[in-house]
């Protein structure tokens, strides 16, 4: 009991000191309705008042209103005010419940409490600092979720790897390393698409942590894809904290996430849907060939998941864009998973954290030559199944050049903007790429 209302303490300490600041988020002149603002205002008094009962139960309209508008055109052209305020009641819904947890007629566990917080931050837009990644954090710690692995900086956190850096660049036939495949779960053999035998290919080169000119002088500038090797080896993800299908339980597994379900984007019965890490875990990597492929994919996990975010760093090649603009995306999925061959149009370093990756690159000069779809969804995809290649359907696809690697734990592949690549996964992994311009 004292424990859940010191919870409920610490997660209050994170709001405005009056309810006049946190209706302060909703901006004057709003296209939101008289009715649904004097809910929400309802709604705040009664939290700031303690009727933490009241404040939930003016929640759930309010969530059934604001998730109407949410879903009604097209998620860009949704006004961001109805993002913001779906943040603000999921604020008021995950302090009321945390206030309700001993209350045994309610059913509320630490399970709905991070799923509020999660809907909120999935769905809403970033409030008052972010405050619902804060109050998540609070409350994971305060619950004991982060397990063994709870945080605690040392020393070597901030390791600095610099006087370790070599530079050197050297061809990659001679510096593949034969080292086994190694993965935590499942590890029934996954096939690497066929090779085509009229395409010239050759290994993506890698180049030992260059210097940021030197970078740029070879590839930045000429635009051509390389594996930088003993760049990223100092993240905690790759030493202290390193990530394994446990720690990733037990930091984030209660967290809810959205996941692409079906064996690639490109097909008809491709869905998403809202799943926790433990159940994409349980349900979807014990067995590589589980028959559906779920995927954690391009989805923006750092911002929703504090921890795992100082467990990375932005590579300082970046710099030679607008370094405070990179999005960060998490790739986290089974053996199996495939990224259809595509483009995109920023810089991009897909950096490897857990497991093996096969990549095949074709240059954007041959754009002419990968049929991209015609819809307007689709049109930075292509219509070559490189697992199934039709030549015959495609024959310009035939003598086109192609790049490829496999990405292992420590690697950061370069993709310049627009290059064309194909992604499978070839054990559990877990990727994360900076996308720069
Ligand atoms: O890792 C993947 O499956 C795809 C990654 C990708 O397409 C990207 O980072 O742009
Ligand atoms: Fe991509």
């Amino acid at each position: 009991m004292e424990e859940k209302s010191a919870i409920r303490n610490s997660l209050k300490k994170l709001l405005p000191e009056k309810p006049e600041d946190l209706l302060s988020i909703i901006s004057e002149n709003t296209v939101i309705e008289n009715s649904v603002l004097s809910l929400i205002d309802e709604a705040v008094q009664n939290l700031y008042h303690g009727n933490d009962t009241k404040a939930l139960d003016l929640c759930e309209p309010l969530l059934d209103k604001v998730w109407e508008e949410l879903n009604t055109g097209y998620w860009k052209d949704v006004p961001m005010c109805w993002r913001q305020v779906y943040s603000l009641v999921s604020v008021i819904k995950a302090l009321s419940e945390s206030a309700l947890l001993s209350d045994s007629s309610r059913n509320i566990d630490h399970m709905t409490i991070l799923k509020t917080c999660d809907m909120g931050l999935l769905m809403g837009a970033p409030i008052l600092n972010n405050i619902l990644a804060r109050m998540s954090r609070e409350f994971q710690e305060a619950f004991g979720i982060l397990g063994k692995w709870k945080r605690e900086k040392t020393d070597e956190d901030s390791l600095d790897f610099t006087q370790e850096k070599k530079q050197k660049c050297e061809d990659p036939k001679t510096t593949n390393d034969s080292s086994e495949r190694k993965d935590e779960t499942a590890s029934d053999f996954i096939s690497l698409p066929p090779p085509i035998k009229t395409q010239k290919t050759r290994e993506v080169p890698r180049c030992s942590c260059p210097s940021v000119e030197m970078f740029q002088a070879m590839f930045h500038d000429p635009r051509h894809p390389v594996i930088i090797t003993d760049a990223i080896g100092y993240w905690p993800a790759l030493t202290t904290r390193k990530w394994s299908i446990d720690y990733l339980r037990s930091v984030a597994g209660c967290r809810t996430v959205p996941v692409e379900i079906g064996a690639r984007y490109t097909e008809d019965s491709w869905t998403q849907k809202l799943i926790t890490i433990n159940e994409l875990i349980d349900i979807y990597m014990k067995n590589a060939n589980s028959e559906t492929k779920a995927y954690l994919a391009q989805h923006q996990l750092f911002d929703q998941v504090w921890e795992l975010r100082d467990d990375i760093s932005v590579p300082v090649y970046c710099c030679l864009g607008d370094d405070e603009d990179v999005d960060i995306n998490a790739w986290f999925g089974p053996a199996g998973t495939i990224s259809p061959l595509h483009q995109d149009p920023k810089h991009n370093f897909l950096c490897q954290v857990m497991g093996e990756k096969h990549v095949r690159l074709y240059s954007d000069e041959h754009t002419d030559s990968m049929y991209p779809h015609q819809s307007h969804l689709l049109h930075n995809t292509s219509q070559i199944d490189l697992d199934h290649p039709d030549l015959d359907q495609f024959p310009k696809f035939s003598n086109l050049p192609c790049l490829e690697c496999t990405l292992r734990p420590g690697d950061m592949l370069y993709i310049p903007p627009y290059h064309w690549h194909y992604v499978k996964s070839l054990s559990v992994s877990f990727s994360v790429s900076f996308w720069w311009q």
